[in-house]
């Protein structure tokens, strides 16, 4: 009965209906197919969206981070000229990390220069220079002047040496070393690349001078075999063979004779007169006076010195030139004004004094000032107070590195030192 009624139906249907019964049929299926896949489309993009989300929450400080890191880097370094090829100049700085090299350093680089920093870091430091370390202009060669150097520069600047007594007259040996070997083989280099030389001599050429002031027709007064002979008769001949390469080998040599400098990156122990007396003013201990303080010197701020310096380079003066501050004080006077302008309540000790001692200093600059326009600008007061700002933060630095200072003296060590 049942299957009679079926086939009845079926027959009913025409070919048309069937087709289209199938084709609804199909697109039921279809729709059915298609919101399921929706679904799981939805369902994943939404898990897809959360991973995401969380990805994104983890890398979003990430990437905050390096673009600190990518912003500190492109401010890293103090902003430098652009020098056209022409006007650029390669420049070797020899003992270029120490008190006065590294703030020449900074005004070559800051000009525009490519500046190769040659140090052996024995009064030199790493940090006077960090600064610049990574700069494409920059180098820092870790080399000791007293061995040959191989490189291609346009200019010389020779400073390497130790500068205060206490230092040099620590290895008087090497002192000489480094001023005789390592001067020839610095003006060795010169002549073979044809290099500008200048030579960081020094007030102590004119020894205990019997000549006030000091100019550079003054021949010197220097004990030859005194504890200060390793550095003033080292600077002497260093000035002798500058001119034996300028006659003999056509080298062009600059020498500036550097009075009494100071300023920030004087290394605490440095042990001359200014970090000394800062030094004991900002700890309340005695300002240790050797002799009987009426002995005197002109002191010139780093800044200016500088400059100087790079003038007589750029300058065609190839004799000696003194560079210093004409300002003249007793140690004592100096002493008082330290201690005042540190506000501190010191007392003034008085120590014997220092063998040798030059009693009277101060440079007579009118050659500077009409050769090369130059004189200094910074008055004392202000360049000491820089330098008090500088090792207050030097002290707090390194209180922080659990390492206190002391002054070092004027005394010659005992026993036997070392030397290479
Ligand atoms: O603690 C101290 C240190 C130094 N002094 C005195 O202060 C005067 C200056 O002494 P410094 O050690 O600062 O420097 P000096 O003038 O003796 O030598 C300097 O001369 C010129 C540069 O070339 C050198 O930087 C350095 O050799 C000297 O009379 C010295 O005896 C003190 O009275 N107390």
């Amino acid at each position: 009965m049942m299957k009679k009624r079926v086939i009845w139906l079926i027959s009913g249907i025409n070919r048309r209906m069937m087709k289209l019964l199938i084709a609804l049929a199909l697109i039921a299926y279809i729709a059915s197919v298609w919101g399921t896949y929706t679904s799981m489309r939805t369902i994943q993009e939404n898990g897809e969206l959360q991973i995401e989300r969380k990805i994104e929450e983890v890398i979003a400080p990430l990437r905050e981070k390096i673009r600190d890191l990518e912003v500190s880097f492109t401010q890293k370094y103090p902003p430098v000229k652009f020098l056209s090829e022409k006007d650029r100049k390669r420049i070797l700085l020899t003992g270029g990390a120490g008190f006065v090299g590294s703030h020449l350093a900074d005004k070559l680089m800051m000009d525009g220069h490519e500046v190769t920093v040659v140090d052996n870091f024995f009064t030199g430091r790493k940090r006077n220079v960090e600064h610049w370390i990574g700069h494409e202009n920059f180098e820092l060669i870790n080399h000791d002047v007293v061995e040959p150097l191989y490189i291609e520069v346009d200019q010389i600047y020779h400073l390497a040496s130790p500068a205060s007594p206490p230092n040099y007259m620590y290895n008087p040996i090497k002192t000489l070393k480094t001023n005789t070997i390592g001067t020839l083989n610095m003006l060795g280099l010169a002549k073979r690349v044809g290099a500008r030389l200048l030579l960081a001599s020094t007030s102590e050429v004119y020894g205990d001078p019997e000549v006030h002031p000091q100019s550079e027709e003054y021949w010197g007064h220097v004990n030859p075999i005194g504890p200060r002979a390793c550095y003033d008769e080292g600077k002497r001949v260093a000035e002798t063979m500058c001119y034996a390469y300028m006659k003999q080998e056509g080298v062009e040599v600059r020498v500036a004779r550097i009075f009494n400098t100071f300023g920030s990156r004087m290394h605490m122990n440095d042990g001359r007169v200014v970090s000394n007396f800062i030094l004991q003013a900002l700890q309340g201990e005695p300002l240790t006076v050797y002799g009987s303080g009426s002995q005197t010197r002109a002191f010139q701020y780093v800044s200016d010195l500088v400059n100087g310096l790079v003038s007589l380079m750029n300058s065609n003066v190839s004799s000696p030139v003194n560079l210093g501050n004409p300002e003249e004080h007793t140690i004592l006077e100096f002493a008082r004004l330290i201690k005042d302008l540190v506000g501190s309540r010191s007392q003034i000790q008085f120590l014997p004094e220092a063998q040798d001692d030059p009693q009277r200093r101060k440079p007579d600059i009118t050659k500077a000032k009409m050769m090369l326009g130059w004189e200094p600008v910074v008055p004392l007061e202000e360049g000491i107070n820089k330098t008090i700002h500088y090792f207050s933060k030097e002290l707090e630095y390194q209180a922080n590195n659990q390492y206190i200072p002391k002054p070092k003296q004027a005394r010659i060590k005992k026993g036997r030192p070392r030397h290479n």
